[in-house]
């Protein structure tokens, strides 16, 4: 016999489910029940009446739900004609696996509903619920170790130094922490603003709240909108599709540490000060406005005031900003906090790195702080780090970073050729981390200007401060 026509074959099988599939339900299924609109039993099948415990199932047609099944949610799918799919039904002591459909007729009119007893033993969902446990714990872990990522590293005691000047600044961020107004804080390339700027949110009364931070600077024009503010659900085709929280969202309840705000072109100015002004913000490609609870610490390496008085930074902005100042001083202006920084730091490399502890001697601290630190506390730890990576003796002497410092720092002569315990590679990236450290110094601490310098890109430069280990930018 010839095959049927496929498209005869698939209309007898649909009017045969159409025509049976109570039936099979009512059969394969623990039980199946059917109410009219106002929740009434109006029939049961074999099954349902013996998990019940019911003898006569005629005696409960007629009766609303809830007589014969106490915790039936019957009655509130065929009011809301919203169907509930999978739930699990308490009935005595015993558990069942439910689903609940609303019934219309041909012209949609809810008639009443149909409620399933899937299975008499929830276990049997044992493998779709230890799928659902492992998915939610592996939310709770990516969760806690964003939480972690989000909390702050650094206190007041992690900015070291006994110096006027450190000490005067150290005493204003911790104002700064007891106040609700923004802080701004200036200061060369290296210097500790994003440490502080920890530290004073860990000392604030938003420490259990987020710290968030955001490099300017290292992330392009194109893209800064959507970090700040987030993305609507659908603005987008790809991997933003389904929407994205900004900056402002992901710190809600706590701090937002914008670096190198002096970078922010003037369209974003804009948007910016009117987030802090009417303190809500508008994702890209969406029309609703989120109420925003967020202080705002920016930094900056650039000269602010200079940029307001040539028209690159708004001066309302400034303004709004400007509240409470902290002027970070370079390290040349505080050689005398260079001893106990560079031990601190000292210490602090050795541990990381899995080392025992390595001392500094006088002439080593001596070298040291003959030198005038463009690059700051980040380049002095950079650069104890390779010394202390390069010399096994416990304590370190001045020929240790002599040949580590620019030439033009150097106390004695450079040996003649390169130490042979260093490889090509090892000597190209000190070359590199040395080119980076003087033109970011050259360029007043400005790493746009620092990358036309070397002339590469700004987002290259980043990756190489971060692949150098020359700084946090690569953090944000
Ligand atoms: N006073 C200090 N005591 C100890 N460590 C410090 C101090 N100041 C800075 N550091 C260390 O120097 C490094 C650079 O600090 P930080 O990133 O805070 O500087 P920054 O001014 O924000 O730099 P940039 O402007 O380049 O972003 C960090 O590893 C930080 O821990």
């Amino acid at each position: 016999m010839a095959p049927a026509p496929f498209a005869a074959e698939a209309e007898r099988i649909r009017r045969h489910v159409n025509d049976t599939l109570l039936a099979a339900f009512s059969e394969l299924s623990e039980g199946i029940l059917i109410v009219d609109r106002e929740a009434r039993i109006v029939w049961m099948n074999e099954q349902y009446p013996r998990h019940l415990g019911i003898a006569d199932p005629a005696s409960v047609i007629g009766l609303p739900v809830e007589d014969v099944i106490p915790n039936s949610l019957m009655r509130s799918v065929v009011a809301s004609g919203k169907p509930i799919m999978l739930d699990v039904m308490e009935f005595g002591s015993e558990s069942f696996v439910v689903m609940r459909l609303p019934v219309r007729d041909s012209a949609g009119t809810i008639i009443g509903g149909v409620g399933v007893m899937i299975f008499d033993d929830p276990r049997q969902l044992a493998p779709l619920l230890s799928r659902f446990q492992n998915l939610r714990l592996e939310l709770a872990d990516t969760r806690r170790k964003l939480d972690e990522a989000r909390r702050t590293r650094y206190t007041f005691a992690s900015f070291v130094g006994t110096s006027p000047a450190c000490v005067a600044v150290k005493d204003k961020a911790r104002r700064a922490a007891r106040a609700v107004s923004p802080v701004l804080i200036l200061g060369e390339t290296g210097t500790g603003k994003e440490l502080l700027a920890q530290a004073i949110h860990a000392a604030s009364p938003r420490a259990d709240g987020p710290f968030v931070a955001v490099n300017i600077a290292a992330i392009p024009e194109t893209l800064l909108e959507a970090e700040f503010f987030g993305v609507a659900p659908g603005a987008y085709t790809g991997a933003d599709r389904k929407g994205r929280s900004g900056k402002f969202e992901l710190a809600q309840g706590g701090t937002l540490f914008l670096d190198e705000i002096g970078d922010m072109s003037p369209a974003l100015q804009a948007k910016l000060l009117r987030a802090l002004q009417e303190k809500e913000i508008e994702p890209v490609g969406s029309n609703r406005l989120i109420p925003i609870d967020v202080r705002i610490i920016a930094a900056t390496s650039r000269n602010l005031q200079k940029d307001v008085d040539e028209g690159r930074f708004r001066p309302d902005l400034f303004y709004r900003l400007n509240v409470m100042t902290l002027d970070v001083p370079p390290l040349r202006e505080r050689i005398d906090d260079l001893p106990l920084i560079a031990e601190c730091l000292t210490d602090s490399i050795a541990r990381q790195l899995g080392e025992p502890p390595r001392s500094l001697s006088a002439d080593a601290i001596a070298c040291l702080a003959g030198y005038t630190w463009p690059g700051n506390v980040r380049e002095l730890s950079n650069m104890l780090e390779r010394a202390l990576l390069l010399s096994d003796a416990d304590r370190l002497e001045a020929r240790d970073f002599e040949h580590l410092l620019p030439a033009a720092a150097r106390a004695t002569p450079a040996p003649a050729k390169a130490s042979p315990t260093r490889t090509l590679d090892q000597i190209q990236q000190d070359a590199e981390r040395r080119a980076i450290v003087d033109a970011i110094a050259s360029a007043g601490g400005n790493k746009a200007q620092a990358a036309r310098i070397l002339g590469i890109s700004r987002a290259s430069l980043y990756e190489k401060i971060s692949a150098l280990g020359l700084g946090s930018a690569a953090n944000t």
